[in-house]
């Protein structure tokens, strides 16, 4: 089955969707966005950066808004003017890996960003 890249969903099933595949992301004002916090202006820029990567990799942009300790996403298709297949794939790859928490599994190889020392912690998890 061939996807429709063009295709555009009612706001009916976008907010169906979000609810049961991102349930921290929100539709609002015809664009789907969530806002991620960080504990200092260089935890911003590493999730700006981080963002930046996903979606030239995707050929898909977002929109960004940015303070010292948030960023907001906001994602729609242009060409399509609306919401896509294209904006769910990029939310969870972009939320997969932004809340990405190594350290928390169980005998987990990687530790993970050390969450209680200030001089460390960038990424706030939600
Ligand atoms: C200029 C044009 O926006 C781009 O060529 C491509 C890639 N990035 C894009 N990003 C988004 N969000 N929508 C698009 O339609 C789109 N098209």
């Amino acid at each position: 089955m061939t996807i429709d890249r063009k295709a555009t969903f009612t706001p009916e099933e976008i907010v169906a969707r979000l609810k049961a595949e991102l349930p921290h992301w929100r539709y609002e004002d015809g664009w789907i966005r969530r806002t991620y916090k960080t504990n200092s202006w260089k935890g911003t820029l590493m999730v700006i950066n981080t963002v930046g990567h996903l979606a030239e990799a995707a050929w898909h942009h977002p929109d960004l808004t940015a303070s010292y300790a948030w960023v907001e996403v906001r994602l729609q298709s242009h060409d399509a003017k609306g919401i896509t297949v294209r904006d769910f794939a990029l939310a969870k790859k972009i939320e997969e890996v932004v809340q990405w928490q190594p350290g928390a599994a169980e005998n987990a190889p990687l530790e993970g960003t050390p969450q209680h020392d200030l001089r460390f912690a960038y990424v706030k998890y939600d």
